[in-house]
């Protein structure tokens, strides 16, 4: 029993011990990559936090007051900015160069073999050239030419006769249904092909007329190869590839079971598979949108701005932190209820207040008494909620956002908060919509979540489709079928409990990592200017982490915030660029919160 005590003794000794050299490694890691981001601030005399720049000296500016300013002036004045993605693009973008020009405005016989392999060279930063043999990238440097249109020109028109086929080498182009493009200046959500598509396929491959219109958002570079180099190279039998491959991924959803071959063939020449980069968003306030998004590779998240300070969760988590360090740590108190305090509103969906209105999702009065029990009641909660909040007062520090995960959208799936009432106005509209059959369709338990929701690529190809399109082609068994795949997403209040028990267990890994090990310390000859400053620097790098600090609050204007919020931006969803009312522009954006400390211990609930 005793040996066996032993080598257990010794095994979990061997354990701990390469548990620590891991951690030290990691440790030591982390240590490099913090050097090597503080010299390229000091650098670029500027300051990062993740995919965050912050300015040195923050500043009440707003950058969305100054549009005409170019993105490099905005960093070099220092102008307060929550997250801004210019500052990770190159500054200008990649043209066709010069030479490249003179050599694609040649007559194909007359370029030479260093011209081709120099025209190829170019065209690789086009995303669907790419994807041809070398053989076929070859053929087409040698018969491509090179075009160059400005915002607003029409570079095919719907019901017209096609003659070539572009690939777009820079800048934007919009596909609109109208004949003369315009509406796509006017769309709040067009159609938008970058830099490295390719169009015009459709017209020649089935010897039809143009089915849509193509017009410039902005200057633009076309590589073009018309009719006879089309054919002559078998570039047909390339795009017939991407058409079918379109037309199989609709055949083999369910959604789809109702429709004819036609009716998928026409939805697969009316739309294009996009590949979006990690991050990229993809629809900006799902609540708006008129399109409905389909994923045929990798993975997009559906993430939802939880306000935290209309969440009962978070105000009971803070109340219980409150009571244990003792008076005043955290909130303040009224010390009666509280019971005439205006609070705009409520997060949760598909809750209905006294008058049986929808709630609509909005802000309380920061810093001022809330009614909480409002917001218990609210969201369906018990009585004892509001009894243990009653006359509770939330600073404006503690006001904070944070972007949850709601769900994610796969190969093959859709966005399941497809705007089915708008399908059901425009068929209603054409009369295709009978009233028995209205009834038959009317939602009950688990309408359209009214909720404004972000989808993000994780590195996902999708498809986007008007809903008109859509609507043009769809029957009604179709209609019922997104009916009934519309679920209902968790509450915003549900997704604040998921955060502070996720939040809990990101703190708890940290501190077992701190325990573990110490950060190995920097050499201070070799890092003399880092030595100086550590104590700041140290701060700084806590507060800049988007971490909400508890406990630390020693007067109301001490900061809690690092991850500044242009109070003048629209919350993400939002279209209408107006400044909310000054109860609505403070809300700051965190991804963690750091649990207080109790005798040295963590007071976790
Ligand atoms: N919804 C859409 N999304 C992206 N591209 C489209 C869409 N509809 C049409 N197109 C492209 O626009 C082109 C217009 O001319 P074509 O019909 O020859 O070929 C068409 C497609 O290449």
């Amino acid at each position: 029993m005793a040996v066996l005590g032993r080598s257990l003794k010794q095994t979990i000794c061997q354990d701990y011990k390469s548990l620590r050299d891991v951690v030290h490694k990691v440790m030591a890691l982390q240590s490099a990559t913090r050097c090597f981001i503080h010299n390229a601030e000091e650098a670029l005399g500027t300051s990062f936090w993740g995919d965050v720049v912050l300015s040195s000296l923050p500043t009440e500016v707003s950058s969305y007051e100054e549009e005409d300013k170019t993105s490099h002036q905005k960093h070099t004045e220092n102008i307060e900015l929550a997250f801004d993605t210019s500052f990770f693009k190159t500054q200008y973008e990649f043209t066709f160069p010069e030479k490249a020009i003179a050599v694609a405005l040649r007559r194909p016989e007359e370029r030479s073999p260093q011209d081709i392999r120099f025209i190829r060279s170019m065209m690789m930063g086009i995303l669907s050239f790419r994807r041809y043999s070398t053989h076929m990238q070859l053929m087409l440097a040698r018969v491509v030419y090179y075009r160059r249109f400005g915002r607003g020109r029409v570079i095919v028109r719907k019901g017209h006769r096609g003659d070539s086929f572009y690939f777009v080498f820079s800048g934007v182009i919009a596909v609109t249904q109208d004949v003369d493009g315009r509406s796509a200046l006017l769309d709040p959500e067009p159609i938008l092909l970058h830099k490295g598509t390719s169009f015009g396929e459709v017209a020649l491959l089935k010897g039809l007329r143009r089915n849509a219109t193509v017009i410039c958002m902005e200057d633009t570079e076309f590589l073009v190869v018309d009719r006879k180099e089309f054919f002559r190279n078998k570039l047909d039998q390339e795009l017939q590839k991407e058409l079918q491959f379109r037309f199989q991924f609709f055949r083999y959803l369910d959604l789809f079971s109702s429709w004819s071959d036609e009716s998928l063939e026409t939805l697969a020449d009316h739309c294009k598979i996009e590949e979006c980069t990690h991050s990229q968003v993809i629809v900006n306030d799902t609540s708006e949108t008129k399109n409905i998004i389909f994923v045929t590779k990798g993975r997009c998240e559906v993430l939802r701005l939880v306000d935290l300070s209309q969440c009962p969760s978070f105000l009971k988590w803070l109340k219980q932190h409150d009571v244990l360090l003792g008076p005043s740590s955290l909130l303040t108190h009224t010390g009666r209820s509280v019971q005439n305090t205006r609070v705009q509103g409520d997060t949760s969906h598909g809750k209905k207040d006294a008058g049986g209105g929808l709630i609509s999702d909005s802000r309380l009065v920061p810093g001022r008494s809330i009614s909480v029990e409002n917001i218990a009641q609210r969201n369906g909660l018990p009585v004892s909620y509001s009894e243990t909040l009653k006359g509770l007062v939330l600073p404006q520090d503690l006001v904070a956002g944070v972007y949850l995960r709601i769900d994610s959208i796969h190969p093959g799936q859709y966005f399941r908060g497809v705007d089915v009432d708008y399908i059901e106005s425009c068929l209603e509209r054409e009369g295709r919509l009978i009233p028995e059959q209205t009834l038959t369709f009317i939602p009950t338990d688990s309408p359209r979540d009214p909720r404004s929701m972000v989808i993000v690529s994780q590195g996902a190809d999708i498809i986007r489709i008007k809903l008109d399109k859509f609507t043009e082609l769809a029957d009604l068994k179709t209609l019922k079928k997104l009916k009934s795949e519309m679920t209902g997403y968790p509450s915003d209040n549900d997704l604040c409990r998921v955060f502070l028990e996720q939040n809990k267990w990101k703190v708890f890994k940290s501190d077992l990592v701190n325990c573990l090990s110490s950060t190995p310390s920097l050499h201070p000859k070799l890092y003399p200017h880092m030595e100086k400053g550590k104590g700041d620097r140290n701060q700084q790098c806590a507060d800049r982490s988007g971490i909400l600090q508890l406990g630390t609050r020693k007067t109301r204007s001490a900061k809690f915030w690092t991850t500044p919020i242009n109070p003048k931006a629209p919350e993400p969803g939002r279209k209408d660029h107006k400044p909310h009312n000054s109860t609505q522009g403070s809300i700051r954006l965190i991804h963690g919160i750091d649990i207080p400390k109790l005798c040295g211990k963590r007071v976790m609930w």
